[in-house]
């Protein structure tokens, strides 16, 4: 099979709108059991590549297989085998929550009894029992999230393809969907996602790409492109002027790397309480300051010169 064992293999891959190149030939594999991020901020090109994946929106050009077929041929073969969470929830608000699943089912082919069995686990698994005879209309958005989820997994697919599985939900919601995508993760299904949060793809992802612009910026392990990228600690200055930059020449010779962002300096360091005594020294009184791990958003910020979310 083209790619090897990759689930995903994409080569040179684009897609373009007119004269707009959304996606700009892009290299990814994805393997069986990983979980793959695409990381980038709106308009990086992550949901064009994900519908290409999913086979609704055909390549410009390029190479892509999926489970080893062509999407260009083998359209629904490769659907059947694929489970798929879409940015915008488009369940049914006709019918129930366990109908929704049911229905699902039947588009596939699974026989009703199956599909009841199903239904009634994936319910339990997106802990949504209790709520499997209401509509669809009052359940919160984390719920129908979670039910979107259940939904993708009813042809028990190789892979899901999750397209910013948590935006636009509160905290607590964010974290009872991450709570059900680890566990999947740990029964071996394939997951790949995309985000812009970066702790999202710190916490969920085996290994990432960052996109920007349509094109992947860097590829690796969130551990391995912070290590790669970014130093160990950060220091956030904030200094109560109008402008910072002021401040940024005085700081000269201070850690391997200044950013100076609007609102904030930072200061990329080995050791964030070092720096921090220093800026001290320099009889520096910033308003405030904040030792910090580095992160995605530091390996962002250093290969785009720009923040994930604006
Ligand atoms: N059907 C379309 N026709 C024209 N342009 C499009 C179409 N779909 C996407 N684009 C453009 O392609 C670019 C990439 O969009 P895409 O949705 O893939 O980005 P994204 O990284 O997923 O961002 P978002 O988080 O906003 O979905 C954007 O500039 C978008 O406006």
């Amino acid at each position: 099979m083209a790619g090897g064992s990759a689930l995903i293999h994409a080569r040179g891959l684009v897609k373009r709108f007119g004269d707009f190149t959304a996606v700009d030939g892009i290299d990814v594999d994805v393997q069986p059991g990983e979980a793959f991020g695409f990381l980038g901020p709106n308009g990086a090109g992550k949901s064009s590549t994900m519908r290409m994946i999913g086979c609704v929106s055909p390549p410009t050009d390029g190479v892509l297989r999926i489970v080893g077929l062509d999407p260009r041929r083998d359209g629904p073969a490769i659907r059947a085998r694929l489970g798929v969470c879409p940015q915008q929830d488009n369940l049914d608000p006709e019918l129930t929550v366990r109908e929704n699943l049911t229905t699902y089912a039947r588009y596939f082919g699974i026989p009703r009894r199956v599909a009841r069995q199903r239904a009634t686990e994936l319910l339990d698994f997106v802990q949504l029992t209790e709520r499997a005879n209401s509509k669809v209309e009052p359940l919160s958005g984390g719920m129908k999230r979670r039910l979107t989820i259940a939904r993708a997994l009813v042809n028990e697919p190789d892979i899901v393809l999750l397209d910013e599985p948590t935006t636009g939900l509160d905290p607590q919601a964010r974290h009872l969907v991450w709570e059900r995508l680890f566990r999947l993760k740990q029964q071996g299904v394939t997951l790949v996602l995309t985000t812009h949060y970066m702790d999202e793809a710190e916490q969920l992802c085996d290994r990432l790409v960052v996109m920007d612009g349509g094109r992947i910026v860097a590829e690796g392990s969130p551990r391995a492109l912070i290590e790669r990228y970014s130093t160990r600690e950060v220091v956030e200055l904030r200094f109560a002027a109008a402008s910072q930059e002021d401040f940024a020449g005085k700081l000269d010779g201070l850690g391997e790397r200044i950013e100076v962002l609007p609102d904030r300096i930072l200061l990329y360091v080995a050791d964030g309480d070092a720096a921090v005594a220093e800026v001290h020294g320099r009889a520096l009184t910033p308003a405030s300051v904040l030792v910090r791990r580095s992160s995605l958003e530091d390996v962002f910020l250093h290969l785009t010169g720009r923040t994930l979310v604006d």
